[in-house]
């Protein structure tokens, strides 16, 4: 409840899940309705050692908007001397991420799935006029049932697992981020494109070595399919009407909600039964 003053005394604490650069994130039950949560602590001398409070400010309000069941909600937050925290909706599976490190890669069902969940979740930020979620497999949360959360409007949490360099990784920007140019409501169909293909292939496309080999790759669209795995045609079809260097010529999303892989493999119900 929005008007509700909330405070720790509210709390029952649980397990960490993760922790991050500005804080940790804790299982926790809100003790009154019994309700789970995942309690994000970020810690204050850090937003302001960074200069980070109107970002945080920003994404709170945004995050706090948005309803949608393929957008982790954040039911409200507070904050006591040295630490503020958020009260994010609990994702029981969490981080796709790990689930894709399990499997090495999707079943072409699942993959459309996930893509058609999160074209749905960007289609509503785009008329919210919400842009560039920085959606990464590390942003993405998967609930019980295997439902697509984007979880990552700022301040993305590291696990306790190992995992690739996020802070430096460019292989989901599209050219116009990496030129530093303004950028659009497109570059979130260029990141579809990249998660489509690292779904399906294991990898992201533009992968490589060295960061500046990454970025000459982004900018030359320098994409290959492999012939293992055996990817559908249609697969490869939208890929490449997405990772389109020329923004205005990428598969709009509501065109991807509607392409022959899409419709051919999504399953309904939002998720894929394993
Ligand atoms: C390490 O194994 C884990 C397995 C599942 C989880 C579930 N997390 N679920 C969440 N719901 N709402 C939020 C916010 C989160 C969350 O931040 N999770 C989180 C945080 C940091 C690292 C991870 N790591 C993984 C592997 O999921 C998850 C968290 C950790």
């Amino acid at each position: 409840t929005p008007s509700k003053q909330w405070s720790l005394q509210d709390f029952e604490i649980g397990k960490p899940l993760g922790k991050g650069k500005f804080g940790r994130v804790y299982l926790a039950r809100e003790i009154k309705s019994g309700f789970i949560v995942a309690l994000k602590v970020i810690f204050k001398e850090q937003i302001e050692k960074y200069r980070l409070h109107h970002q945080l400010r920003r994404e709170m309000e945004i995050q706090t908007s948005l309803r949608h069941p393929n957008v982790l909600r954040l039911y409200g937050w507070f904050h006591d001397e040295e630490r503020i925290y958020l009260i994010l909706e609990y994702a029981h599976r969490g981080e796709l991420y790990r689930e894709l490190r399990k499997t090495g890669r999707l079943p072409e069902k699942q993959a459309a799935t996930y893509i058609a969940s999160l074209t749905q979740a960007l289609a509503y930020c785009h008329e919210k006029h919400v842009i560039h979620r920085d959606i990464k497999p590390e942003n993405l949360l998967l609930d019980r049932e295997g439902h697509l959360k984007i979880a990552d409007f700022g301040w993305s949490v590291q696990s306790r697992s190992k995992r690739h360099t996020m802070c430096g990784t460019l292989d989901y920007l599209a050219p116009e981020m990496v030129e530093n140019k303004a950028h659009d409501y497109a570059v979130d169909n260029w990141t579809l494109g990249i998660l489509c293909y690292e779904f399906l292939y294991g990898v992201p496309p533009f992968e490589a070595e060295k960061q500046t080999d990454t970025f000459k790759r982004i900018m030359k669209v320098d994409l290959s399919f492999p012939s293992t795995p055996d990817v559908s045609a249609e697969a490869k079809n939208l890929i490449s009407q997405l990772l389109v260097k020329e923004s205005s010529k990428r598969l709009s999303l509501q065109k991807i909600i509607e392409h022959p892989w899409i419709t051919k493999n999504v399953d309904l119900a939002g998720t894929c039964s394993k």
